[in-house]
């Protein structure tokens, strides 16, 4: 089991990031997407990481970057085929995480029936706040998670909606592969998704627990002198 101390920089294990889609009903319903009768997952690289003080940086082929907040879940120990009951075992902390996402790129992926990898594991996909030790946190559960941008609220949910509770998370994955210390699952996004540009100032929360900041940058086109 890695510790508190070891994980407080799981960003830079280089580990799976775990994202969950549609986990809350509003949001599946926002995205005019059926309720999940299991939950869906897709990966992100972990060159995706940002931390704040480095931009999100819009894509060059996305002209609708939307910001999705989330309760990130950080693995402390190695969970195989876990049961429910002793998956938060296997817990070693939470951070707040963005789901940032290229939205017209999903849509195409989605019409088309390709991945999505394009639509949400470009680089800078995935800002996370500090790490929250779970001693701090004792009902990931009760916790509320809201986003701004330019100081206006756009999110603001509560994880007891989540529609998969963490341990159905945790079990369920470890059952298909093994999540390893560091890995950082994403619980997918409470409903008020929506646009953002270059220059706009996001600020996200986890209510009495931490918050962060990030700034929106235009990606330059491939072969660009100012290639990011
Ligand atoms: O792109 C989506 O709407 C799926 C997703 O990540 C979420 O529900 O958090
Ligand atoms: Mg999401």
């Amino acid at each position: 089991m890695a510790n508190s101390k070891q994980l407080s920089r799981f960003w830079e294990w280089g580990r799976n990031i775990v994202c969950v889609g549609r986990n809350y009903a509003e949001h599946a319903k926002e995205m005019g997407s059926a309720l999940p009768a299991e939950p869906l997952f897709f990966l992100k690289p972990s060159s995706a990481y940002v931390r704040e003080g480095s931009p999100i940086v819009r894509p060059y082929y996305c002209r609708n970057l939307h910001h999705e907040v989330e309760l990130g879940v950080v693995i402390g120990r190695r969970a195989r085929a876990v049961p429910q009951d002793a998956a938060m075992q296997h817990v070693a902390g939470y951070a707040l995480c963005l789901d940032m996402t290229a939205r017209d790129t999903q849509e195409r992926c989605k019409k088309n029936g390709l991945p999505w990898t394009l639509a949400k594991g470009f680089g800078s996909s995935c800002p996370v706040s500090d790490f929250v030790p779970k001693e701090k946190i004792p009902d990931p559960h009760k916790l509320q998670i809201w986003l701004k941008v330019n100081g206006k609220l756009r999110q603001e949910g509560d994880t007891s909606s989540m529609i998969f509770s963490i341990p159905y998370l945790i079990s369920y994955i470890s059952h298909i592969f093994t999540l390893e210390e560091g890995d950082l699952i994403l619980t997918g996004s409470p409903k008020g998704v929506g646009a953002v540009e270059a220059n706009d100032e996001i600020e996200a929360g986890i209510r009495d627990v931490v918050t962060m900041k990030f700034t929106v940058a235009q990606g330059a086109e491939p072969g660009s002198p100012k290639g990011v």
